[in-house]
């Protein structure tokens, strides 16, 4: 992250919810409300708006985070964490948060911050097929091939 902010345009279609705030310096994330009230029941999920679109500058893209709070106090996230907003979108920044609590409902009232904005430089990649990948020390090991975090640092290859 560099100190010096990138421009994006942004529009409301709430006129009344903030624009999208860091709560402080250094912070990745910006905070996004939503404009409904809401009551997400155990288990259950909901798209909720956000009020804004964005329009952001060819190269980047935008990741709608969860919330620690929320997950820790209510244990709400995000369906689709983190979902991924297009330099190409013009929508409304929408959110599908699910409560993942297995006894008490997620309320949120209208207005409520609901999950965080970052910001990200992105990569887009030109695919060259071939018959052979190169090798590597990897390989086509994964999915717990290097063992538990009991086994951490021993050898590679524990199940
Ligand atoms: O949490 C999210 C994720 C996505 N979007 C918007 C912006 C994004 O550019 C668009 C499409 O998202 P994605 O590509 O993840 O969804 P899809 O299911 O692949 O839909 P599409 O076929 O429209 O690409 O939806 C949001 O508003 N919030
Ligand atoms: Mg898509």
């Amino acid at each position: 992250m560099t100190d010096r902010p990138v421009d994006v345009l942004i529009t409301r279609l709430d006129p009344e919810v903030p624009l999208p705030g860091y709560a402080h310096p250094g912070d990745a994330g910006a905070d996004l409300v939503t404009t409904s009230d809401v009551s997400i029941p155990p288990g259950e999920r909901a798209m909720v708006g956000t009020g804004i679109a964005i329009a952001l500058p060819a190269g980047y893209a935008a990741f709608v985070h969860p919330r620690s709070g929320l997950a820790h106090r209510l244990g709400v996230s995000i369906v689709n964490t983190p979902g991924t907003v297009d330099a190409g979108y013009r929508g409304e920044i929408k959110v599908v948060l699910v409560n993942h609590d297995l006894r008490e409902p997620a309320v949120f009232a209208r207005g409520d911050r609901i999950a965080q904005l970052v910001l990200q430089r992105v990569e887009r990649a030109r695919f060259h097929e071939v018959e052979r990948l190169p090798g590597s020390a990897r390989g086509d090991g994964g999915y717990g091939s290097t063992g538990t975090a009991s086994q951490a640092g021993g050898s590679a290859g524990g199940r």
